[in-house]
């Protein structure tokens, strides 16, 4: 899936913008504060629902304004259909359509935006918490196990509930049914992981060049229990849980299982995070990222979208040029931002320039 045009309304300076995108390689350039990534934030609303700088939708919003809107036409390489799809967001309300019918679900829309986005925050994906690693590794799962979503809003809502029955003395008879549904879903979502993850590690394979300095990097999944816990029998997780109930009564939350998860990304058997300058830190993020995408990109039309905010950033020459050789090979539709300096010259060549200028997007003839 590719998109052929994408409209954007008031998302931070930019109020209006019509963007008619090339089919594969589109760079948007202007000076800093411009709006490029403005831009970019407004096609993450599209595919997940919220901006990759902000949780809030109100900064967002172009200041005065009440509402944001963000459609655009998805082409459907394979099977040749082309359609709208679009989404509001206000501070209160969300309104999605696709294809001129009025949808409830954000991840309906997902669906038809596989997006992925690499911007100068993305390096959290290796330094951060494992909360980003978690959805990483599950955004790959949503694109490539159709019923891996319900699975995961199921484990949501039971953890919802069973934290509830920790906290709650007066909740507390229907812990055993929640941590018994909970115990279910444990080995469901972590086939799901390690499922995703062999996936990834595949696609790994496609940024050989990018890692050819560092080495491809050692990707293990943690289940959220101890070591040596096995997620996938039941019966010792009953005995798990059992042990630890006082601890979790306790501390008041579940504290053990697949929302502990982690995804530890190791070089020569250290954690990467300890051992990569700067440098090799973002390179390690870009080739996981990328590789995400050539993931969930596997799917019927093979294709995705990777947009690439500040390309340059932390990037030397020789890498930039590793990551233009990379991205050069695929099929992927792609979106880079940078300023109008040195290191875009090797995209403009072969793409569709777009300069953007106090928050208005011209398409360079
Ligand atoms: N809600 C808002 N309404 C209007 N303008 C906003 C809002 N939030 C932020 N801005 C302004 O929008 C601009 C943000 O631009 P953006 O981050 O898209 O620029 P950019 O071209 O990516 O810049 P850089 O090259 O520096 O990364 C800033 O000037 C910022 O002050």
């Amino acid at each position: 899936m590719w998109l052929s045009r994408v409209s954007v309304d008031y998302c931070r300076v930019v109020t209006h913008a019509e963007l008619s995108l090339a089919e594969r390689v589109n760079v948007l350039y202007g000076d800093n504060a411009s709006g490029k990534s403005s831009v970019l934030e407004a096609l993450s609303v599209l595919s997940r629902g919220r901006s990759f700088r902000t949780p809030r939708i109100a900064e967002l919003i172009s200041r005065g304004e009440t509402e944001l809107t963000v459609a655009a036409t998805v082409e459907n390489g394979l099977s040749g259909a082309r359609y709208p799809l679009g989404i509001s967001k206000s501070m209160t309300d969300t309104r999605i359509r696709i294809n001129h019918a009025d949808v409830p679900q954000q991840a309906e829309l997902s669906s038809h935006v596989p997006l992925t986005l690499i911007h100068p925050g993305s390096v959290e994906l290796v330094t951060g918490s494992p909360t980003a690693r978690r959805a990483f590794l599950d955004w790959i799962a949503f694109y490539r196990f159709a019923d891996f979503n319900m699975a995961w809003r199921q484990y949501q809502r039971v953890l919802k509930q069973r934290n509830t029955c920790l906290r709650d003395p007066r909740q507390r008879q229907a812990l055993p049914q929640w941590t018994q549904q909970l115990i279910s879903l444990q080995t469901v979502l972590y086939r799901y992981r390690v499922s995703a993850l062999a996936v990834l590690q595949e696609a790994l394979q496609n940024t050989a060049e990018l890692l050819a300095a560092l080495g491809t990097p050692q990707l293990h999944l943690s289940s959220g229990f101890p070591q040596g816990v096995d997620v996938e029998d039941e019966t010792t997780l009953q005995q798990f849980f059992r042990d630890k109930a006082e601890q979790e009564l306790k501390q008041g939350f579940s504290l053990y299982g697949a929302h502990r998860a982690d995804l530890h990304i190791m070089l020569d058997t250290i954690p990467a995070v300890r051992v990569a300058s700067r440098g090799q830190l973002k390179i390690l993020t870009v080739s996981l990222l990328l590789a995400q995408s050539y993931a969930i990109a596997e799917t019927g039309t093979k294709r995705g979208i990777i947009a690439i905010d500040d390309l340059a950033a932390e990037l030397d020459e020789q890498n930039q040029q590793a990551l233009y050789n990379t991205l050069h090979t695929t099929q992927q539709q792609l979106l880079i931002t940078g300023t109008h300096h040195q290191p875009l010259k090797n995209w403009v060549a072969d793409a569709k320039v777009f300069h953007v200028k106090h928050g208005q997007v011209f398409a360079s003839a």
